[in-house]
């Protein structure tokens, strides 16, 4: 279940990658949205850095906080390269791939895929910045980070990118400043515009996130073909990112022709990496102030899904948060259990919302399950009866087990469960088998807060189970 953690202000974050001792002159001017890291990569000191300030107002007096650089555990920060744990292969793959760019050739093309939280973003975004700093004297190279959850459609996926390459005034033949609206013209304007842009640099390094998400798939295509189509002079390297492990496999295949990539595929972590992950940041918070437990337990946490990075962060980042608020002097043991509560909640939250009722009451049966019976994993043909006995108690419709089975599907690959086929013995067959991945009382309060669950209590639940 991906936790839809805000990544906005990615060209900032790119920006803020560290040169790792190189020159760190950017050929490339990008605008610098407020408060945005130094040049150094450096995040800027904006929630505790010490600064002692005089408010009139006995109301409001500054405490000194937990963090003294909150900016480093935010997802989305770039840190140096010594901070990065355990992904020098990639690195060295994804930057031999960028080489040429650096001299003004054109980069091969990558994919990359992996579970999420294993530092594909991170890892694309660093040795971007890294080749952009590298580059050599007059060598133009553009890039661009979008995440494809939020630029969708090709209209959108061309105008961001222009936008973000547009940075300085580009003038077309007309000696006109080349604008890129977000909407508000045809499609090939659009395409135009970007071309004209583009040819402004010598080449151009696109990271695209989440690529799944893309409405078509055309516009990967439009933009590996650019040059060979001579729609533009600049060389374009893609970076296509995703969660999907066959994604790039099921391109279709015009795209795929045109879209040849080195493959990558990250692993997940191990608990002792994500620790060794978080210590790299324990310089966010104020010395002194992270009791011992607290890291071994955030990473025991994000382990217990696949090693997930990003949970690591959020999680870390939460119990400070909730350490901060409540104006405690150190982030303890406590902090992290009532964070990981709370992101659970509300990744279930965002999960259940918006989804059919009878998601709610699936959730419910898995939960009963998992509360109550001795196994760990339940046969489909026994959680459909629980699910059955929920919605007749509360007198909802029941659906046919094969819709019963394509919620189960759905819950797979949201990672709410985890699906394994078991052989029942002579006679028994073969059955698909589920174990819930959350806790299931966290399940319980959520699917409660809906109004039609209401009368299900947690004891209730045992007779289903
Ligand atoms: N090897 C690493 N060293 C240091 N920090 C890391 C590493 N890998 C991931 N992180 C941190 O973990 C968080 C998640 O990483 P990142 O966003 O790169 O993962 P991802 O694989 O792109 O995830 P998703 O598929 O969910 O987008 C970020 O804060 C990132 O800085």
């Amino acid at each position: 279940m991906s936790d839809g953690t805000s990544t906005s202000d990615e060209s900032r974050d790119l920006e803020s990658a560290s040169s790792d001792g190189q020159d760190d002159r950017s050929r490339v001017q990008t605008s610098e949205p407020k408060g945005s890291p130094d040049e150094n990569g450096k995040p800027p000191s904006s929630d505790g850095d010490g600064t002692q300030f005089k408010v009139d107002d006995p109301l409001f007096s500054q405490r000194k906080g937990i963090f003294q650089n909150k900016e480093m555990v935010r997802v989305g920060w770039v840190p140096d390269g010594d901070r990065i744990v355990g992904r020098d292969d990639y690195i060295s793959t994804i930057s031999s791939c960028l080489n040429d760019a650096v001299y003004g050739g054109a980069p091969n093309h990558i994919s990359i895929t992996g579970k999420t939280g294993t530092g594909k973003s991170l890892v694309s975004r660093y040795v971007t910045r890294r080749a952009v700093n590298a580059s050599v004297e007059d060598i133009r190279i553009g890039h661009t980070y979008l995440d494809c959850s939020k630029s969708s459609t090709e209209v959108q996926v061309i105008s961001t990118i222009g936008q973000q390459l547009n940075d300085e005034d580009i003038y077309d033949e007309d000696e006109d400043i080349v604008k890129m609206p977000d909407t508000g013209l045809p499609k090939d304007k659009f395409y135009k515009r970007l071309w004209q842009i583009l040819d402004h640099y010598d080449s151009a390094i696109i990271i695209l996130d989440e690529v799944d998400l893309l409405k078509s798939d055309h516009v990967l295509m439009s933009l590996a073909k650019a040059v060979e189509s001579n729609d533009t002079s600049c060389q374009i390297g893609i970076i296509a990112i995703s969660n999907q492990i066959n994604f790039f496999d099921e391109l279709n295949p015009r795209t795929k022709s045109a879209f040849q990539t080195q493959e990558l595929n990250f692993d997940p972590y191990n608990a002792n990496q994500i620790q060794e992950i978080l210590r790299g940041r324990d310089d966010a918070f104020r010395d002194g102030v992270l009791t011992d437990d607290v890291i071994p337990l955030v990473a025991a946490f994000s382990a217990q899904e696949h090693g997930d990075a990003r949970k690591a962060m959020r999680l870390f980042r939460t119990a400070g948060e909730l350490a901060d608020r409540e104006g405690s002097d150190v982030v303890g043991e406590d902090h992290v259990r009532s964070a990981q509560d709370t992101l659970e909640k509300d990744r279930f939250r965002d999960f259940l919302q918006g989804t059919p009722t009878q998601m709610k009451a699936a959730c419910l049966s898995i939960s009963a399950k998992s509360l109550y019976s001795r196994d760990d994993y339940v046969i489909t043909g026994e959680l459909y009866d629980a699910y059955q006995q929920i919605t007749n108690a509360i007198d909802m419709d029941t659906i046919g087990i094969r819709r019963f089975r394509d919620i189960l599907d759905e819950m797979q690959l949201s990672q709410v469960i985890e699906t394994k086929e078991v052989n029942m013995g002579k006679g028994g067959g073969r059955h698909n088998s589920h174990r819930l991945l959350h806790n299931p009382e966290t399940i319980l309060d959520i699917v409660m807060e809906d109004t039609r669950f209401r009368e299900i209590s947690k004891s209730s639940l045992k007779r289903f189970a």
